[in-house]
């Protein structure tokens, strides 16, 4: 859409925003085969200037239908299919009529063909976000009023969405007349009058959603009680007979289902898991909680480093399997070793890794499982779990820093919750024999955590392991650019410490137990000096000085390279030829490996085909390629020319999470603007269940949702485009989507994001701010105000 502008105004939600939405998006194509015409978006009632304005912004006032030119028509299917056939190289080279840079897009769409859209998208702005380096800056108060340079909003301020009057917990889930007893009595500073509370202290109740509040729909019990936005929903007046009128919440239970009564677990939002307990939480900052595998391994390291020729048994790890809490109480119970003594004696003599990688628990990457990537504040549990339900494989947290972990920080606990789905195997297919193989052990979401020294990572990784047995892998982060994390040592500045960096990974994987070790690279620090070549070497085979003592490689269960440099961020294109480049010599180095290893194999899976041996069976790690990876076409052509067992799509998901059933599909899906409305309501209704359904529930899932929406913004509907396939590098002329709803969902001016907002969340609370990422949203909307 133009930039600078906002969209028309959209009415206030209906009961139903997506009935709503239907009439927003007439004209454009409800499912993949509609056919779209620019005209049908006027709504009857528009204004007359309303109206001239859109005529002007579709820049063709011809009354003729529009086909999309991508109706899924069969000779059409083909031609998108045949897309998927040409090489990376073929594709990233300049098409014939093609202008670099420049979005194709049908002229019947085009507002204004010689603006092209400002550089609004700052990807390295999105990436640091959250996690800022930088110190506090002023922006001007509300929404970023100061002008000056364009570059990140440091600091970032969204506001409080608080109720009114704030009622007290002790009442927040009793009925009216129930004795509650309030800790602080008197002294209480909350509300403890219910009708009090409903009458002056809260906002209406939403209209969203059928007015139904989605909690309660799906568990029949709320945890959010009379601070529900929905509250009307689940509560009723009832009459006693003494004619006293009484407020009271209703639960409805499911047959056959038992509602959880559990206070804490249903705090944490429906369907989480991996939810620790306040109790660990507080061990952990009291330094109560003993890492014992941890600091035997690094007293070991120690020593060994000392005299690495003293042919020392490693420490026996698996025999020191508990954390303990302050009162000498097991947490909890890490695996236990299931070793017969004999071996166990054997094992302590051996100069060996205790935990062999051939005792990890299995982790399969494959065509079959793309791999939604670690998105720092994008890839929040309501996102993933979205994701999830489109196709995604394998899914990562948000980065999640060392020292926060250890000290038991909650907010940093938080990026540990999954949701339920994340816990489910990939999907098995006959190409994926591992799964069938060790299903019930694959898990989707795995943790992603940087730290910068091998004491650090370590004691994270046993405390996580422990505390979270529901984890597919644990990620070390070496590819994070951000400078706060890399001044200290972690993210990307462990590319220039080869040598600590498999310590590091060795040591968490000698300490993880059965939770595989994986790693994220990137080419190295510095522009044209790819480093990434070596690494991988010394990764599959382990270093020169784990070679002199026999040790085998470092075990690491997957390597994941995204094909740019730490210095480039995200100008220019990732770099696939160098992808391929370390794609085949780790397949090389896995091929010299396996012949050496061949007798270590575990018996049965000599019974399974070669491919499906390559993981993580030896020790020796998958290898999955990242970036730029933009629709099914990318994903393929990637897997078939550059040999990788995997691909890792970031931002190609945040634009268009349906890129996972696009890949299972094999196909573009042209998706109305009704349908990404869906997709934005059931991310809507993932952030209620999960942040909870009350004022401030409904504040943070509008937060992220527009954090979102700064991403999906960026999609270009598949149907205006002129040339496939859609390339990141290009950005777009000021166009016009099919309908009025498509135009909206292509601003990316923040106001439209909360106008969108509101057709599932309501209006925004008076207090709620938001600043997009990079200023030069803020400014654009000075600019026309
Ligand atoms: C908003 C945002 C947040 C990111 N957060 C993380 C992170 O927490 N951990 C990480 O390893 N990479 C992170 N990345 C990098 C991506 O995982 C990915 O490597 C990179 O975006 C390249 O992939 P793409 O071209 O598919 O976007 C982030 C990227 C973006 C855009």
């Amino acid at each position: 859409m133009a930039e600078g502008r906002t969209a028309p105004d959209v009415e206030r939600p209906s009961a139903n925003p997506l009935e709503q939405s239907e009439r927003l998006d007439a004209g454009s194509a409800d499912n993949t085969t509609k056919r779209a015409n620019p005209q049908a978006d006027i709504l009857p009632g528009d204004s007359a200037t309303t109206k001239a304005e859109k005529i002007e912004r579709h820049g063709d006032t011809s009354n003729g239908d529009v086909s999309t030119g991508f109706e899924q028509s069969a000779p059409k299917r083909r031609k998108m299919d045949q897309e998927s056939a040409l090489t990376a190289a073929e594709r990233t080279e300049e098409q014939p009529g093609r202008k670099k840079g420049v979005t194709p897009i049908k002229k019947e769409f085009l507002v204004d063909i010689s603006r092209i859209s400002e550089p609004a998208h700052d990807d390295d702005a999105a990436e640091a976000s959250g996690k800022t380096a930088q110190p506090p800056q002023t922006v001007g108060g509300k929404g970023g009023k100061k002008k000056g340079k364009g570059g990140q909003n440091h600091n970032r301020q969204f506001g409080r969405s608080r109720d009114e009057i704030q009622l007290c917990m002790s009442r927040a889930k009793v009925n009216e007349f129930a004795s509650s007893t309030c800790q602080f009595g008197e002294k209480c500073k909350y509300e403890h009058d219910i009708r009090r509370y409903l009458k002056d202290g809260k906002r209406e109740d939403l209209a969203t959603f059928g007015s139904i509040c989605p909690v309660w729909e799906l568990k029949g019990k709320c945890s959010a009680g009379w601070r529900c936005r929905f509250a009307g929903s689940h509560s009723k007046e009832v009459e006693h007979e003494d004619g006293r009128k009484e407020l009271v919440l209703v639960e409805r239970e499911k047959p056959g289902e038992q509602i959880n009564g559990d206070d804490e677990m249903q705090e944490e939002g429906v369907g989480v898991v991996n939810v620790i307990s306040n109790a660990a939480k507080i061990s952990l900052r009291k330094k109560h909680i003993q890492t014992v595998k941890s600091d035997q391994y690094l007293q070991w390291m120690n020593e060994h480093n000392q005299d690495p020729t003293n042919g020392r048994p490693r420490p026996d790890l698996k025999a020191a399997v508990e954390l303990i809490d302050d009162e000498g109480i097991p947490i909890k119970i890490a695996p236990s070793n299931g070793d017969s003594n004999g071996v166990h004696d054997i094992r302590a003599s051996y100069v060996e890794p205790p935990f062999r990688a051939s005792e990890k628990r299995r982790i399969y990457y494959g065509p079959e499982t793309p791999v939604l990537a670690p998105l720092t504040t994008q890839g929040n549990l309501p996102f993933r779990r979205l994701c999830v339900s489109l196709g995604a494989q394998v899914t990562w947290s948000e980065m999640a820093m060392g020292l926060p972990l250890v000290q038991g920080e909650k907010g940093e606990w938080a990026l540990m919750k999954a949701h339920e789905s994340e816990t489910a195997p990939p999907a098995y297919s006959p190409k994926n024999p591992v799964l069938d193989y060790n299903h019930s052990k694959d898990l989707k979401f795995g943790a992603q955590i940087a730290a910068n020294k091998p004491w650090l990572a370590l004691k994270t990784t046993e405390i996580l392991t422990s505390l979270c047995p529901q984890l597919r892998a644990i990620d070390l982060n070496c590819g994070c650019p951000i400078d706060l994390v890399c001044r200290q040592g972690a993210g990307s500045a462990l590319l220039d410490s080869h040598a600590k960096l498999e310590k590091t990974l060795r040591g968490m994987n000698a300490v993880s137990g059965e939770t595989p070790i994986t790693v994220k690279i990137r080419m190295g620090t510095k522009d044209k000096h790819p480093t990434a070549e070596k690494l991988c070497q010394r990764l599959v085979l382990g270093g020169p000085e784990a070679q002199d003592h026999g040790e085998g490689p470092c075990g690491v269960a997957a390597i994941t390279l995204h094909g740019r440099s730490k210095q480039q961020r995200y100008t220019r294109s990732a770099d696939w030829q160098y992808i391929a480049d370390c794609a085949s010599l780790v397949k090389k180095l896995k091929a010299e490996r396996s012949t050496i290893t061949d007798t270590a194999r575990e018996p049965d899976a000599r019974d399974l085909p070669a491919s499906s041996t390559s993981g993580t069976g030896e020790g020796l790690p998958y290898f999955c390629g990242n970036g730029d990876i933009l629709s099914h076409v990318d994903y393929t052509a990637h897997l078939q020319d550059t040999g990788v067992d995997a691909c890792m799509i970031a931002r190609g998901a945040l634009i268009k999470p349906w890129i996972f059933e696009e890949i299972q599909q094999n196909q573009y899906l042209d998706k109305s603007a009704s349908e990404r409305l869906g997709y934005i309501e059931q991310f809507a209704r993932n952030g209620l269940e999960y942040w909870g359904s009350d004022e401030i529930g409904v504040g943070t899932t509008r937060r992220f949702l527009l954090e979102w929406l700064s991403f999906s913004c960026r999609y270009v509907p598949i149907g205006i485009l002129d040339e496939l396939p859609p390339r990141f590098g290009d950005r777009p002329p000021a166009f016009q989507g099919r309908s009025e709803l498509e135009t909206l969902l292509s601003s990316g001016d923040y106001r439209d994001w909360i106008k969108i907002s509101e057709m599932f969340l309501g209006p925004a609370h008076k207090d709620f701010q938001f600043q997009p990422k990079h200023k030069s949203n803020s400014y654009e909307i000075e600019a026309e105000g």
